[in-house]
């Protein structure tokens, strides 16, 4: 048994452990203060009233340490991040070791990327580890957050912890809990949206991360039998989502062959609640669903050939979307190595400032290898990081495109003023806009979700739209946000 107020082997009555931790008397760090780390740092603070939050980003740090929020289109955070500061219950710091040594929870959700070999790369873990490592005392409790290959927590993170901070293996507690978060509702997602799976190196682990979960989510507590079990369902969830997107963008290339519309086809099978297939788009990005197939086929050795293909079929949508507005280009006598396109939206999400393995990269340079001169516009980043020429949303009338892709459906590109722009071939990778009101020729990548077929106008089309759509008298048009559409 532990003496002081860590929770692991703690020798008090789980009654006294719960008012501990919520009246402050358990300091918490939580390493990693980014789009998932500020939020959960936040409803730490508002749970333990007790809370360090470590950065190595020292404008983070700066801006969290004034009370504001660097992460945006996160509704609430700006005022809990506020609250929290100024009541003293949240401070931010650069100085993990120092953090780790008043720690007695220390909680990690800093990134899990991919080295150049699509191995995972955890250096950020592992030095995360050496400063919690330096502040490690028998009773602490650490929890991982940061989505992890199954097995890292038993085999990679326990023996880094005990081994760096000169204590036995069993003398700290270890448990991963997945984040179960989604951009723009990560508040929701964090108090409760969803329950909360816990899993620990070994039973003292899992009970006490256990009570430090149900105090903070307002769901149910899920305990696995094992931290490698609870790091598998979060590898899982992804590889889930990455193949059944994989699916609807196999299905969604039928469109032309079928002279269908393969959304509406989707969404109709998806009456049924055992169909639950995703919507097809122009690839997946993000630093979540494209990197997490990878953490268990880089070490499996049974094939994974399901998990292998949905990734190939994935990173391959890029390259379908060139071709189909080469081809589009082509029927108007347009050649790609001549045109000029514009990219609407580089994020990997509309709302989400993050462009890793965003779909658009791939485009721009496929776009450019192909000879056209690629112009970008994004209200969240400068279109430039992603190698495309900046143009500003509200001065797209005074330039001639050839084309233009629509790739993440910002709601600021409902300021579009389509009918005042000249004529030009729209691909709509996501069925964002509907311009049947206005002279562009449009191509929606596998078909309209209303029936209309890939190319608007194309005759047997079976549903008109009625008069008097949206926007549609302005020129303007409405944007849909279909990227995980499908979700609940
Ligand atoms: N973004 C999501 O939608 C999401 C959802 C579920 C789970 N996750 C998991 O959470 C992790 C974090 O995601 P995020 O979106 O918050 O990432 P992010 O890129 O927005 O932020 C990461 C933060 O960690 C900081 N950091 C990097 N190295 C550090 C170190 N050694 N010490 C302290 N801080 C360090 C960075 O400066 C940055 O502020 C992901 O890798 C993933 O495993 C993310
Ligand atoms: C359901 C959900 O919210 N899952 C989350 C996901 O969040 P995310 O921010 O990475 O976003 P996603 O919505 O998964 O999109 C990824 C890419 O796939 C494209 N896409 C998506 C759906 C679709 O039907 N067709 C598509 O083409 C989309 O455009 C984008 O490029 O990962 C987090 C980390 O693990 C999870 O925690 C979190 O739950």
């Amino acid at each position: 048994m532990v003496d002081g107020d860590g929770l692991y082997g703690s020798s008090r009555s789980d009654e006294q452990q719960r008012a501990l931790l919520t009246s402050g008397r358990v300091p918490v760090a939580v390493y990693g203060l980014g789009k998932m780390g500020l939020p959960l740092a936040g409803v730490y603070a508002e749970t333990t009233g007790n809370v360090t939050g470590v950065d190595i980003d020292p404008s983070v740090v700066g801006t969290v340490t004034n009370g504001e929020s660097h992460v945006v289109g996160e509704p609430g955070l700006e005022a809990l991040i506020a609250d929290q500061v100024a009541a003293g219950r949240l401070e931010a710091t650069t100085d993990g070791t120092a953090a780790a040594e008043r720690a007695r929870i220390h909680v990690v959700i800093v990134p899990t990327l991919l080295d150049d070999r699509q191995k995972p790369d955890l250096s950020t873990v592992d030095s995360v580890a050496d400063d919690i490592a330096a502040g490690l005392s028998p009773g602490d409790l650490v929890i991982a957050e940061s989505t992890l290959p199954p097995g890292t927590c038993r085999d990679v993170l326990r023996p880094h912890l005990a081994g760096k901070s000169g204590l036995e293996s069993d003398a700290f507690g270890l448990a991963f809990c997945p984040e179960r978060t989604s951009s723009g509702t990560a508040l929701r997602d964090v108090r409760g949206q969803y329950p909360k799976v816990v899993g620990g190196v070994d039973a003292e682990s899992g009970r006490a991360a256990a009570i430090v979960y149900d105090e903070l989510s307002s769901n149910d507590v899920h305990l696995v039998s094992d931290a490698t079990t609870a790091e598998a369902v979060k590898v899982f969830e992804g590889i889930y989502r990455d193949v059944n997107i994989a699916l609807a963008n196999e299905l969604g290339r039928l469109a032309d062959e079928l002279e269908i519309s393969v959304r509406e086809a989707i969404e109709t099978a998806n009456d049924l609640p055992m169909c639950q297939i995703h919507d097809p788009g122009p690839g997946v990005g993000g630093h979540c669903i494209p990197y997490y197939p990878h953490f268990l086929l880089s070490r499996m050795t049974e094939p994974m050939e399901l998990t292998r293909t949905a990734r190939t079929v994935n990173d391959g949508m890029p390259t379908v979307t060139a071709d189909r507005l080469e081809e589009e280009l082509s029927s108007v006598g347009t050649s790609i190595a001549e045109a000029s396109v514009v990219v609407l939206g580089l994020t990997y999400r509309a709302g989400v400032e993050e462009t890793r393995a965003s779909p658009a990269i791939d485009l721009v340079e496929t776009l450019e290898d192909r000879g056209a001169a690629v112009a970008g516009i994004d209200p969240l980043v400068d279109p430039a990081s992603c190698g495309a020429r900046p143009v500003e949303i509200d001065r797209l009338e005074e330039e001639h495109f050839d084309a233009a892709v629509i790739v993440t459906p910002h709601e600021e590109f409902d300021r579009i003023p389509w009918t005042a722009l000249e004529s030009m071939i729209v691909v709509d990778t996501r069925d964002a806009m509907d311009l049947s009101g206005t002279d562009h020729r449009v191509y929606t990548l596998a078909g309209s979700a209303d029936g209309r077929r890939p190319r608007a106008g194309a005759s047997g089309d079976a549903v008109d739209r009625p008069d008097g759509e949206p926007g549609s008298e302005h020129g303007t048009a409405s944007v849909r946000r279909t990227d995980g559409g499908n979700d609940v």
